[in-house]
């Protein structure tokens, strides 16, 4: 029997499968709204069999978006923008999330596909940026302005208020984004907050800050609907930086906050670490943290073949797989993974006859 197909329970909602489609920037909105571009993208996906289908990272501000094509919750326009794409998910069989973020010092950049620079304001860009301290990812990045501890409560209301948006757009989950060198993530890590205030230095006073984005999320998410909270594990350095260590005692303290399940990926602050990529290189982070801090987990990270899904949740090293690439390169890879698990999975009546 497949655990990969098995339903989840997330409050009160269960997924149909243990397959998510991980967040996925597709540099196609206008200033912050998704559009056909994302209904088809996501919406296949949903009827290509996920369990969840959480949209990519959406910023909370506007200059918080890591490019101009991001897409946000950051004005009720956006409401209306997302509820058709998020009806369609939920008709399709699939809970529909969304990661809201901040990209903090990586803000303001330009397309990958146009070499992802550093935008000025007369590009398409804007300034300034901000961050916990004047600290620059690197040399090919803007420097950013500290943002004072007298803005963060602000800051923080902005994500209670993509909260309410989210919701009002017919989101039943939401994604808090921590992870990649993103605002919450550059708190968090003493290689980039090296704030001497309340909100930098110990261990305590760095997760301050998502402890209150958190805290002010909940607050307005229904108590029925589950928060996941995305974080890297690890800066990847030997000594010094965010660690795995941490990463367990954050997850202790948020499980009590109503964060349901931490989605584990790593790195993404700092330049040039080595970094051991590999098919599924990241599961013995969600592996240690399931079972050290007692809390629900997604694995991420090169995740491709049903075999490797299936063996992450039947050995209780996680509860979600989140796909990425393989399901940009194939959005029905969960029926492939199906059958080849030997798994009797419904196909949506008009495809019948090709399955
Ligand atoms: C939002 C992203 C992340 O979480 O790393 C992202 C941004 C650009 C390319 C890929 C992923």
């Amino acid at each position: 029997m497949s655990r990969l197909f098995d339903p989840f329970p997330l409050r009160g909602l269960t997924l149909r499968n243990r397959i998510a489609v991980s967040p996925m920037c597709q540099y196609r909105a206008v200033d912050g709204s998704p559009n056909a571009w994302h209904q088809v993208h996501l919406g296949s996906r949903a009827i290509g069999g996920a369990g969840l289908v959480i949209a990519e990272a959406s910023a909370v501000e506007a200059r918080g978006r890591i490019s101009p094509g991001d897409t946000g919750l950051y004005r009720d326009e956006h409401i209306d923008a997302w509820a058709p794409i998020t009806r369609f998910i939920r008709q399709a069989g699939a809970v529909p999330g969304i990661q809201l973020a901040h990209a903090g010092r990586k803000a303001s950049m330009d397309l990958p596909w146009r070499g992802g620079a550093a935008l000025a304001p007369d590009q398409g860009g804007w300034s300034p940026i901000v961050a916990p301290s004047a600290v620059a990812f690197d040399a090919a990045y803007k420097t950013p302005r500290a943002l004072t501890a007298s803005e963060l409560p602000d800051l923080v209301a902005s994500f209670a208020l993509a909260a309410q948006r989210a919701l009002a757009a017919g989101f039943e989950l939401i994604e808090l984004h921590g992870a990649h060198g993103y605002l919450l993530h550059e708190f968090l890590s003493p290689l980039s907050n090296q704030r001497d205030d309340d909100y930098g230095g110990s261990f305590d006073n760095r997760i301050r800050l998502t402890l209150d984005v958190i805290a002010a999320v909940r607050a307005v998410w229904p108590e029925r609907l589950p928060l996941m909270l995305r974080i890297s594990a690890t800066d990847w350095l030997d000594d010094g930086g965010w660690d795995i260590e941490q990463s367990i005692e954050l997850a202790r303290r948020v499980k009590h906050m109503g964060v349901d399940l931490i989605d584990v990926s790593s790195g993404g602050n700092l330049p040039k670490v080595r970094i051991p990529v590999g098919p599924g290189y990241q599961v013995p982070f969600a592996a240690r943290i399931r079972r050290e801090a007692d809390i629900a987990t997604g694995a991420v990270g090169m995740i491709t073949e049903p075999q490797q899904a299936e063996a992450i949740v039947a050995s209780g090293d996680a509860d979600l797989v989140l796909m990425a690439r393989e399901l940009l390169r194939d959005p029905y890879w969960p029926y492939h993974a199906a059958k080849a698990l030997g798994v009797a999975m419904p196909v949506p009546e008009p495809y019948q006859r090709a399955w």
